[in-house]
């Protein structure tokens, strides 16, 4: 058994940000689009546990939309990419939430990821506006970058350790905080550049 993640949005970064964790590399300059959809695996062990993710990328293309409907609709969790560079991907991510909202399961796990945090003289969307939007929706927010890899395998671990918790908790144990448990990771990657 595995768990499904989706990744949204073109031409953000989806891609690499997932190359990136698979296989720790960045692939840079230009490389032809995600066509269709595309996935790979990898294995993560939260608490002693194996869990094995498969993601999902796909080409984020409104010619595609009708697709993904179906792409989404089963996901275990979803991850929202936009690129911190161009404000229409900011724009999009009112729409994916709007659609998530009706088509995908309810206790899906959805993530904002502001991707590209390297590219600070391109920079036109603040963190805090990223931060203001989660918040609006309810969802867990950090800035990557699939570049240095910042927060990368944080965002993954965290919905690989959110999805472990749900389906293995034991009645009197707490639930897992998943925006806790990120802001205190990401304050330490922030403070010891361990990523
Ligand atoms: N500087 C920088 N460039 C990035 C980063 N992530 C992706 N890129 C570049 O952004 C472009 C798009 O990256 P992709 O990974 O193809 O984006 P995608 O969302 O998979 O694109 P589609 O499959 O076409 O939807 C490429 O030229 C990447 O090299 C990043 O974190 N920092």
């Amino acid at each position: 058994s595995h768990t499904d993640l989706r990744l949204l949005d073109s031409a953000v970064g989806k891609t690499c940000v997932l190359v990136r964790f698979k296989d720790g590399a960045f692939l840079g300059g230009n490389f032809i689009a995600t066509v269709g959809i595309d996935f790979r695996n990898k294995v993560v062990t939260v608490d002693n546990m194996k869990v094995k993710l498969q993601i999902w990328d796909t080409a984020g293309q409104e010619r595609f939309r009708s697709v993904t409907h179906a792409y989404y609709r089963d996901a275990q969790a979803l991850l929202l990419l936009y690129d911190i560079t161009r404000k229409s991907s900011f724009d999009n991510i009112r729409a994916w939430l709007t659609e998530i909202h009706e088509y995908a399961q309810k206790d899906v796990v959805i993530m904002l990821l502001g991707n590209k945090s390297d590219m600070a003289a391109e920079r036109v969307i603040r963190p805090e506006e990223g931060e203001k939007l989660a918040k609006e929706y309810g969802v867990p927010f950090m800035e990557t970058s699939a570049k240095t890899g910042a927060n990368v395998e944080l965002a993954f671990l965290a919905i690989a350790k959110e999805l472990k918790h749900r389906a293995a908790r034991q009645p009197c144990e707490p639930k897992f905080q998943i925006h806790d448990y990120i802001e205190s990771q990401k304050q330490k990657s922030a403070c010891c550049g361990l990523l």
